[in-house]
């Protein structure tokens, strides 16, 4: 708990007074207190006022379940950025990373409609691990500007809590834009039966694809929370419901000021500074 105190009718109390009415209307749950005070130190007025804002990193290894714990935030009202789709406009048809990538690989990588035949792409670079990293190289900067732009926009709506879902958030070394870290793991018999089942692929290619990311174990070992995904669905949500409150605890100090409100905040005490000491000095 943090606690101000300031005398009544002074002009720099009246600003402490209106930003602190503004921290109690956007805060989640950091209490702050302030006590206002009138000319014989009598005490008058408390305000109590709580915090929240936060980027999730939420990863794991292709089909280890992270769109389904996508799934279970968003149905929480929790926004998600989603890397996939946002690695999808990067493709779409004469942007700028279709360009560039139609450049490197050639139109054989395009159907009829001029669109990118992501199947025959996929085949390429799951089972090249240079022409991958070409790939990645190539729309790594459109990619990562997309998610920037998604971000913006949750953080202009006055989101405080939102999930990054980025698959390749430490191979792309991304963790360090999120704070706490979920990685979604199953074990490796789980993962390829997920992954032949959903995507009606061969066992060579899903292996491909498996092993073009970051080992699981070792995703698992940098996480902030684990969620096993390697049971149910039922197993799964009983996790999620812990996980949940663990995202939506209060926030920092530090993820306070790096939100919209924190913003406000900083730019109306700024003002504030300015007031008080253009009549400081004007004394
Ligand atoms: C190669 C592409 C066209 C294949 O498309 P496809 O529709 O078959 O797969 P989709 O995009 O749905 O990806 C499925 C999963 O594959 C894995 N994956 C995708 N790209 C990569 C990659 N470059 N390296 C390792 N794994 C990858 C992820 O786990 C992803 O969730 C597509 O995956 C792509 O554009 N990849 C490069 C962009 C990228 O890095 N995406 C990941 C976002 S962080
Ligand atoms: N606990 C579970 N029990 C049974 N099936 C599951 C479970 N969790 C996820 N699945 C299924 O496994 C498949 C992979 O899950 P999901 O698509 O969420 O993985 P992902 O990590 O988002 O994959 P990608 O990296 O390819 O985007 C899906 O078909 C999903 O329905």
């Amino acid at each position: 708990m943090i606690t101000f105190t300031c005398q009544r009718h002074s002009q720099a109390q009246a600003v402490f007074y209106l930003s602190f009415l503004h921290l109690r209307h956007y805060f989640g749950e950091v209490k702050v207190s302030l006590s206002l005070t009138d000319r014989n130190n009598n005490k008058k007025q408390r305000l109590n006022v709580k915090a929240r804002m936060r980027l999730v990193g939420l990863t794991g290894g292709i089909a280890s379940g992270k769109s389904t714990v996508s799934n279970l935030f968003k149905s929480q009202g929790v926004p998600v950025v989603d890397a996939d789709l946002v690695a999808r406009d990067v493709l779409k048809k004469d942007s700028g990373g279709y360009k560039k990538v139609v450049a490197a690989f050639g139109e054989d990588i395009l159907q009829d409609n001029g669109e990118v035949d992501r199947a025959k792409l996929g085949q390429i670079v799951f089972s090249d691990p240079g022409k991958r990293q070409l790939l990645n190289r190539l729309m790594a900067p459109f990619i990562s500007s997309g998610i920037f732009l998604e971000i913006l926009k949750q953080w202009l709506k006055g989101q405080k809590v939102i999930i990054l879902d980025i698959p390749l958030l430490f191979e792309a070394k991304m963790d360090s834009w999120t704070k706490p870290i979920i990685v979604v793991w199953v074990d490796t018999e789980t993962q390829l039966q997920r992954l032949l089942a959903r995507d009606k692929t061969n066992e060579e290619d899903a292996r491909n694809r498996i092993n073009a990311q970051m080992a699981l174990d070792i995703k698992r070992s940098k996480a902030d929370i684990i969620i096993n995904n390697t049971g149910s669905l039922e197993e799964l949500e009983e996790q999620f419901q812990k996980v949940l409150a663990q995202v939506m605890r209060p926030l920092t100090w530090t993820e306070f000021w790096l939100s919209r409100q924190g913003a406000i905040t900083a730019l109306i005490f700024t003002i504030m500074a300015v007031v008080v000491g253009r009549n400081v000095f004007r004394r």
